[in-house]
């Protein structure tokens, strides 16, 4: 979200929200401080009639944008060729991208696909070219223009066929034999515990070893992040694969997907309603923040999934979702206070604009209770994804924000012995210390002891996560490590070991030894033989 210059996270969004309705606040705190569940504390803006006339009447003012519209979609697309004109093939491509999500008439559409496909020759992605020049003749590419469109094909296959093969990294897959009985995505060397102190958490059922596999999670549902990726345009919406020639949602401009197959899943699942009311939230309340959108989906989906009852804990059902930890009555109240007054004019807008109540009638009343505690579950739970692409340089950028059932019931530490990776959206972890049978496995939430010192760590944890930690590393109260690891050369490396071995009040034993085992682990994740 930016006002033309800075762009704001989330979190300073709602700080400047909780400023804006302060003196509200103060107003209603006392009765609203009595709502103990989030449906009362939605009922208690819903109730208030001249608020909700006040809202119904700014959404009848909101001319939602035109969102297909061939006019416009030329008008880009031109703007695409001087682009491509003056060689600036991603600039050119992006402009058809934004063109093809405005077309509207077979014939615009087509011709979006040609030229982007001219875009995407030249910039060396010919299995992407050349489903776009299919995708224009499925179109009806207009007879006159074919035979470039033909002599492209020909190129494109030719240069895709001599090409070099690219070898494509695979993510782990857990073999049959070690899939986990009652976890849907882990190996058969975990279990899920319960107790007060820890509430549920994870557990090694047999001696895990560093580098070993624990879990191959899929999320539940992910969310790409717009404003922070290198480019919306570039990735898919369903699955937030990077892809050069993303397709447009046919109704939206919202949204986009690398496939026709993640187009109609998410349309089947949830978008066909988001996108109906999408291009009114930023402009009810000039902003949209992520958990909302994040929230909203789930909720939809919570909604329209078919019942499935099986007792094995599964990462692709709602059920499981519905139980993670949001600590619902643990935020300040004053930014409860905000975020239920927005959702409330949230739930005015779907009442108003998508009639979705008519369809689930029974879940008019579930919706105030789900759209709050989704927010509240996205806050605890969420992984921010960070995704390396790129053509011959890699780089790294946040795509999306991802909700992972099996990863949401790992607890902390800040001296943690599992690690996790993503490959796409698929999440991996792995022990980063040998894990003893009967022991609990953590994962670090973000504070990790070698770069926070404990006082941060604990701050973080307890406003974020509401617990307060107390692993080792805390306990002990270890120092922060003070090198940074991308400059660290080999000598240096040998001397932390010397010194790390000489002192043993200083990080313990398996902290070399975790990095000895690091080291060799991802040599052999990089070789390809683990
Ligand atoms: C992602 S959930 C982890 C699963 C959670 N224990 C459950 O029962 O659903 C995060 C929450 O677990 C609890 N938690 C995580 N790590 C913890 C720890 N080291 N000690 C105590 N509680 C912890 C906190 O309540 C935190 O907000």
């Amino acid at each position: 979200m930016t006002d033309g210059k800075k762009v704001y996270t989330d979190t300073e969004l709602l700080e400047l929200q909780i400023q804006r309705y302060r003196p509200r606040y103060l107003k209603d705190e006392s009765e609203f401080k009595k709502c103990t569940t989030n449906a009362a504390r939605m009922n208690f803006f819903l109730n208030q009639e001249e608020e909700v006339a006040h809202i119904k009447s700014k959404i009848q003012q909101i001319k939602p944008h035109v969102t297909k519209s061939d006019v416009k979609a030329s008008e880009l697309r031109k703007l695409g060729n001087v682009q491509f004109q003056n060689k600036s093939d991603k600039d050119a491509l992006i402009l058809y991208t934004q063109s093809l999500s405005f077309a509207k008439s077979d014939e615009e559409v087509s011709v979006a696909y040609g030229n982007r496909s001219a875009a995407l020759f030249y910039m060396g992605f010919y299995e992407e070219c050349l489903a776009d020049i299919d995708r224009a003749f499925r179109h009806g590419y207009p007879e006159s223009l074919s035979a470039k469109l033909f002599k492209r094909k020909k190129d494109a296959t030719k240069a895709y066929s001599d090409r070099k093969k690219v070898v494509k990294v695979k993510t782990y897959e857990i073999p049959q034999s070690e899939m986990n009985p009652s976890i849907q995505s882990a190996r058969n060397c975990i279990e899920i515990q319960a107790n007060e102190k820890y509430g549920r958490h994870i557990v090694a059922s047999r001696d895990i070893a560093i580098g070993e596999v624990l879990a191959v999670d899929n999320p539940y549902l992910v969310e790409l992040q717009a404003d922070m990726s290198s480019d919306p345009f570039l990735f898919c919406c369903e699955c937030l694969k990077h892809c050069y020639n993303v397709i447009p949602c046919l109704n939206c401009n919202e949204a986009y997907y690398c496939t026709e197959i993640c187009r109609a899943k998410a349309f089947q699942n949830y978008h066909k309603y988001e996108c109906l009311i999408l291009p009114y939230v930023g402009q009810l309340f000039g902003i949209k923040f992520d958990f909302w959108l994040f929230s909203l989906k789930i909720t939809l989906l919570a909604m329209t999934e078919e019942k499935n009852d099986e007792t094995m804990y599964r990462s692709d059902r709602y059920k499981e979702i519905s139980e993670l930890e949001g600590h619902s009555n643990a935020d300040p109240p004053e930014q409860t206070y905000v975020l239920t007054l927005l959702s409330a004019s949230i739930f005015i807008l779907i009442k108003e604009k998508i009639k979705i109540f008519k369809e689930f009638e029974v879940f008019e009343e579930k919706f105030k209770e789900l759209f709050l505690y989704h927010q509240q579950v996205f806050k605890v739970n969420a992984v921010t994804i960070v995704s390396w692409h790129g053509n011959d340089k890699f780089y790294t950028s946040v795509t999306g924000l991802a909700l992972y059932s099996l990863y949401s019931l790992f607890n902390h530490s800040c001296y943690p012995n599992t690690f996790w990776n993503t490959s796409g959206s698929t999440m991996v972890v792995r022990a980063s210390l040998p894990i003893k049978k009967g022991e609990q496995c953590f994962i670090s939430y973000g504070p990790y002891f070698a770069y926070d010192n404990k006082t941060e760590r604990q701050e973080r944890l307890q406003r974020l996560y509401r617990f307060t930690c107390e692993c080792r590393a805390c306990q002990e109260n270890w120092p922060k490590v003070t090198f940074s690891p991308a400059s660290v050369d080999c000598k240096f490396i040998k001397q932390v070991i010397k010194k790390l071995t000489e002192n043993q009040a200083l990080p313990p034993p398996g902290y070399i030894l975790s990095l000895r085992k690091g080291l060799e682990v991802a040599y052999r994740i990089l070789d390809g033989t683990s």
